[in-house]
């Protein structure tokens, strides 16, 4: 037995969710490039669990589903408030997500009719999570869901307390269709090992949550922001960057496991980025990451990632930083909730080896010998 460190190459699932091939990323076989400028996030996730775009009556099923489903239980509520005003909000998310189980009488029925209905709750369920905990941390009530055609406007909605503008709910849109799904990623891993064991949805996308919480994956996205903060101004970029490659950190937001030769999703959050800058009058943050590109892709060949010029974009839109890893949750909670429901549908446990690399022929040592 050899170990693959971090399981690089290792291929541990079939799925037809969402692939990537020479670089090509597709949900369900369609393009990311054709959905980020044709799809609403809405259909995206009918994609993801259903395998196939709705039509018109399917798709407003859904948004009403969604729009049904959006309220928390009040038990949620009264625990936010009781939640650390500082508590890092990914792991608020993750307590209330846990949290949510306790409250659904269906929570561990396993029918696939059940656990389909979770998945489209849970989806529905986090952005008013996520929403509450930012205004209940700030002194504020939290804001009941608006009855939406989508949730990135009721998302905004919820955060601000006031009718969001065009521009963000669009900008958002197109970033929670971009951040959907990406095969086999840690989180995703985390949530299909999870419920491998046959314990329940909640429990999958708890461990999901926490997977995604980390800096290495979901957790970038607020760490290239802290970077872009802490180098402040373009003409600090050349020595920030060469320092950091010089001392052989890692410059947050760049290299994947899988794309070598770019992220395909990456252009998109940069063209973005530019436009929600000129918008806003401030295209700091833009022209600093564009260096930072320039050099890092130029000296170390590393890409930009999803996550590079995703925090340029949500720092437009005026979201707190924090909230930058939880808004990626909302998205990627449809292809954790399609994995989920892929892997009952044709479960096995999954449980891989170790190479042991420990001592060996040790004897016990009573403990007045030690
Ligand atoms: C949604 C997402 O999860 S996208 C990824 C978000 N994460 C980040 O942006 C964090 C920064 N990037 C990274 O840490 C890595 O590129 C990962 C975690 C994404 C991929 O990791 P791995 O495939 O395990 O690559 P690994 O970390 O082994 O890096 C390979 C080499 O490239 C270097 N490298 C990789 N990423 C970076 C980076 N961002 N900055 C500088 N060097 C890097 C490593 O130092 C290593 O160099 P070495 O061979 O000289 O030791
Ligand atoms: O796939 C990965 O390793 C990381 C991820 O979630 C993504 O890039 O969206």
């Amino acid at each position: 037995m050899t170990a693959t460190k971090g399981l690089e190459g290792i291929v541990a699932t079939t799925s037809s969710i969402s692939s990537i091939i020479d670089g090509v990323l597709t949900y369900r076989g369609i393009d990311i490039d054709d959905l980020a400028e044709n799809a609403t996030f809405e259909e995206v996730a009918y994609l993801l669990w259903y395998g196939k775009l709705p039509n018109a009556s399917e798709l407003a099923q859904l948004i009403a589903d969604f729009n049904k489903f959006a309220p928390i239980p009040a038990q949620v509520i009264e625990q936010l408030k009781l939640y650390p005003k500082e508590a890092n909000s990914m792991a608020a998310l993750r307590s209330a997500v846990s949290c949510l189980a306790l409250y659904d009488e269906e929570a561990n029925d396993m029918s696939p009719e059940s656990n389909l209905r979770k998945a489209i709750k849970l989806q529905a369920q986090i952005p008013t999570i996520i929403a509450a905990f930012a205004r209940i941390r700030e002194g504020k009530e939290p804001v009941a869901p608006k009855q939406s055609q989508s949730i990135a406007e009721s998302f905004l909605y919820m955060l601000i307390g006031t009718e969001p503008d065009k521009v963000a709910i669009q900008a958002l849109d197109t970033a929670l269709v971009l951040h959907a799904d990406h095969e086999l990623n840690a989180s995703t891993f985390a949530a299909r090992v999870t419920v491998a064991t046959l314990s329940d949805i909640y429990s999958g996308v708890t461990s999901a949550i926490g997977a995604l919480k980390g800096p290495l994956h979901g957790g970038a996205n607020e760490a290239v922001m802290a970077m872009l903060e802490d180098i402040d101004s373009l003409d600090n970029v050349d020595s920030y960057v060469h320092d950091k490659l010089n001392n052989k950190q890692k410059i947050m937001g760049f290299g994947h496991r899988v794309y070598k030769n770019g992220d395909p999703r990456a252009k998109h959050l940069q063209k973005m980025s530019q436009e929600l800058g000129k918008i806003t009058g401030n295209l700091k943050w833009y022209e600093m990451s564009i260096k930072i590109e320039d050099i890092v892709t130029g000296e170390k060949g590393l890409k930009p990632n999803v996550d590079f010029y995703s925090a340029s974009v949500y720092t437009s839109l005026e979201i707190p930083r924090d909230l930058f890893t939880p808004i990626f949750a909302i998205s990627r909670a449809s292809g954790w909730t399609a994995h989920i429901l892929e892997q009952y549908e044709n479960n096995r446990l999954i449980r891989p080896r170790a190479e042991y690399n420990g001592p060996v022929s040790q004897k016990y040592i009573t403990i007045e010998n030690r």
